[in-house]
């Protein structure tokens, strides 16, 4: 019945006050205040409808994100909004759109790498959307080797194939262009340029550069909205101002001058936009966790008791799949909340020339990253199979999700070669302890290897692990333990890199072990500041429990073959984990729909803030095209043909 609220014996049973928890998701009262109105403001514009999405041909839908960013944008100038407000308008329209990387990638690039001097003439036609930007690094045969790149820049003092930028397939009139700077016969190595692509007149491609789509990517709908290009320079020329020259320069006689700066900082638009997809990871798994959630509080099979069937949700493996989930959404947005002071940290410093930060800051945002984006691909598709048959209509909302979501797996770096550079830091970070060199940052805890070397599993109940010290600990001895054992193999190899390729998967295991006790630890860290609210701390601090002790369940093999833990503790571990679960239970619903999330967003029948499910989930059938009529097209060509034959047959 619609205008009831099917789940309202849920919301009734929750121990916390969701309106408090929903300030602490958003990060504050005045972040939840402009995402709330931006949320709704897209909701309530049929200008932004998106259910009709898969049911467009590819030139029909790129169309019409086309039409929904230009109203967008329109939106955006005539309600006079802020760059906070309109980057949350364009985050619930939530269509992957050249938008996206015009001001995700162009503009930071540009603000990042440009002069004063270059950023006057550049960033007021950017912010005006004069000019419409990519970012054109990858090439055909190069994307996660940047120092392998073979376009090339030189320089002329008389007067290059990219493959996957998104935007510059169809829209992008201008680039920041990587290529290989060559001056004076001598190859300088990966530089940024901003080169103009098409006509800002009639938008044609400008001589000597060829441009296209790279064609339809997985899934329907999905990122198909997006033009991710090709393009190909033929001996094009541009202005030597054109090089981005905040950290290094070419005279007018072709002199190449380099700051005294990192060359990595070329990187730097990488960094922030790594960073920017952590927070990115817990906007798209909590936006599942919702809809599985919502739904399995809903959905009744078998277990009758009085003739009702159970509410799949009480099952304890339902349980299992689903809450680490729910946990992890939150473990995934505090990471991010501190991964965003690490890089505002980093920058401000980068302002005066100290440069200290820069590898801690490119191993946590490269790290985490990976193994964020890693468990919230597969946590979407878990979601999904949490949902039954259902799960797998696309009025569910989690198919379209997941093929949006799991290219942040690959783009802004593979997530395994992103782990080796991880994997780069904690070793060199092991190496220079003998040299004295105290570790610092997210690798301080390396500081006390002796102790953790040589520390005990103090866990003796179940209750025990509760313990945020006792978690911490043990996070840290396997961590430490994965890394130094290691760098003890790796000091067996007299070729460096050839050790590092062949230890390279126990590596990454070091790699991700040190990741996940960053996200323990901030979490941790997290609850030991001032949270507001009705029993939002108590609630945080259960989801905090869960994210630890099931990803110490999931990486069993580390925690017992480092001897971090005992197969008796591990056991606790299980115990204590299936009572975290059931004091979750009653707060399941609440706790998703902190998240705050419109119908419109969510998009999905499984997870309407109502529960009414079943009703519309029949009327949604109805509405596709193949219902329209009875007869299918195709049934004169094909099937009665076919059936008079065989009448025929049977006759003979
Ligand atoms: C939600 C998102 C919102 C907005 C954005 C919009 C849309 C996002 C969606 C899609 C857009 C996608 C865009 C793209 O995909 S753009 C292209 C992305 N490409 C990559 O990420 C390439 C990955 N490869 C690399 O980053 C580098 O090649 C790699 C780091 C793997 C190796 O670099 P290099 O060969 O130069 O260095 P090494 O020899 O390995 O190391 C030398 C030294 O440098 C240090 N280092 C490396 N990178 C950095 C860095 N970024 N910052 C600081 N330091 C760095 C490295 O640690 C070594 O240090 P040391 O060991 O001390 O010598
Ligand atoms: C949806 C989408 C949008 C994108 N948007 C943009 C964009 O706007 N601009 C842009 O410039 N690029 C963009 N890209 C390209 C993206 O950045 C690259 O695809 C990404 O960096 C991975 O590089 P690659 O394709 O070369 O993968 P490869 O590196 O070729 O990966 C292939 C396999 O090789 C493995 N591998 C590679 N090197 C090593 C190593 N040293 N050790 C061990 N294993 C290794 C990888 O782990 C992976 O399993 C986009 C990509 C996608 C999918």
């Amino acid at each position: 019945m619609e205008g009831v609220d099917h789940l309202a014996h849920e919301r009734n049973r929750s121990q916390f006050d969701v309106n408090d928890m929903k300030i602490v998701w958003a990060g504050s009262r005045e972040a939840f205040e402009v995402s709330d109105r931006m949320s709704r403001l897209v909701a309530n514009d049929p200008a932004f409808r998106k259910d009709n999405r898969v049911h467009l041909t590819r030139k029909e839908l790129f169309k019409n994100t086309l039409r929904k960013a230009a109203y967008a944008w329109k939106k955006i100038i005539e309600l006079k909004l802020s760059e906070e407000e309109a980057g949350r308008l364009r985050f619930f329209v939530d269509e992957p759109a050249y938008t996206d990387l015009h001001w995700g990638m162009f503009v930071p690039f540009l603000k990042g790498q440009g002069t004063e001097e270059q950023l006057q003439k550049w960033l007021p036609l950017a912010y005006k959307m004069q000019i419409i930007g990519c970012y054109a690094q990858t090439e055909l045969g190069h994307g996660s080797n940047v120092q392998w790149l073979e376009t090339t820049a030189t320089f002329d003092p008389k007067t290059d194939e990219f493959w996957w930028p998104g935007g510059l397939g169809k829209v992008s009139t201008h680039a920041v262009v990587f290529a290989r700077l060559i001056t004076n016969g001598r190859d300088y190595g990966v530089h940024g340029f901003i080169v103009q692509i098409r006509s800002l007149d009639d938008h044609s491609v400008l001589p000597g550069i060829t441009i296209g789509d790279i064609g339809v990517k997985f899934g329907n709908g999905a990122y198909n909205t997006m033009d991710n290009g090709v393009m190909h320079f033929d001996h094009i020329r541009i202005p030597r101002n054109q090089l981005l020259m905040r950290f290094s320069q070419v005279t007018r006689e072709g002199k190449y001058v380099q700051s005294d700066v990192p060359r990595q900082l070329v990187y730097g638009t990488m960094v922030y936009v790594r960073k920017t997809i952590v927070i990115d990871a817990s906007n798209a798994l909590s936006r599942a966790v919702c809809i599985a959630t919502r739904y399995s509080a809903v959905r009744r099979q078998f277990g009758s008791q009085d003739g009702v069937e159970t509410q799949v949700i009480n099952y304890k493996t339902q349980q299992s799949r689903l809450f680490p989930l729910l946990a992890s959404a939150y473990a995934f947005r505090f990471v991010g909340e501190w991964l965003q002071w690490l890089y505002t940290d980093v920058t401000q410093r980068l302002a005066a020339n100290d440069f200290s930060t820069l590898p801690e800051a490119h191993a946590c945002t490269a790290g985490l990253k990976s193994i964020t984006t890693a468990a919230t691909a597969d946590g979407i598709e878990e979601c999904r199979k949490l949902c039954g048959g259902h799960g797998y209509l696309c009025s569910s909302g989690l198919p379209e999700l997941f093929a949006v979501y799991v290219p942040a797996c690959t783009y802004e770096g593979d997530n395994v070669v992103l782990l080796l550079q991880v994997a780069r830091f904690l070793v060199k970070t092991v190496s220079q302890l003998v040299s004295g060199k105290k570790p610092v940052g997210t690798t301080a805890y390396m500081g006390r290897l002796q102790h953790l070397m040589e520390s005990t599993c103090k866990v003796q109940k179940a209750e025990d692990w509760l313990n945020p010290s006792i978690v911490l600990e043990a996070f840290e001895v396997r961590s430490a333990r994965m890394s130094v054992e290691c760098a003890k193999r790796l000091s067996q190899f007299t070729n460096q890199e050839e050790g590092f390729h062949e230890l390279s998967p126990s590596l990454v295991e070091a790699a991700v072990a040190h990741c996940q006790l960053i996200i323990v630890a901030k979490f941790i860290e997290k609850l030991q500041g001032d949270i507001p609210g009705n029993g939002v701390k108590d609630q945080l601090q259960k989801l905090c429990s869960i994210y630890a002790l099931f990803t110490l369940h999931k990486h069993l093999g580390d925690f017992l073959s480092t001897s971090t833990i005992t197969p008796k503790q591990a056991s606790l571990a299980d115990d204590q984990l299936r009572s975290l679960y059931a004091q979750v239970r009653p707060n399941a619903v609440a706790l998703v729909d902190a998240f705050n999330y419109t119908d419109h967003y969510l998009g999905s029948i499984l997870g309407r803030y109502d529960g009414n499910v079943y009703p519309n989930l029949y009327d949604e059938a109805w509405k596709d095209p193949m219902n329209d009529t009875a007869v299918p097209d195709g049934y004169h060509e094909y099937i009665k043909p076919l059936l008079k034959q065989q009448l025929r047959n049977s006759r003979l």
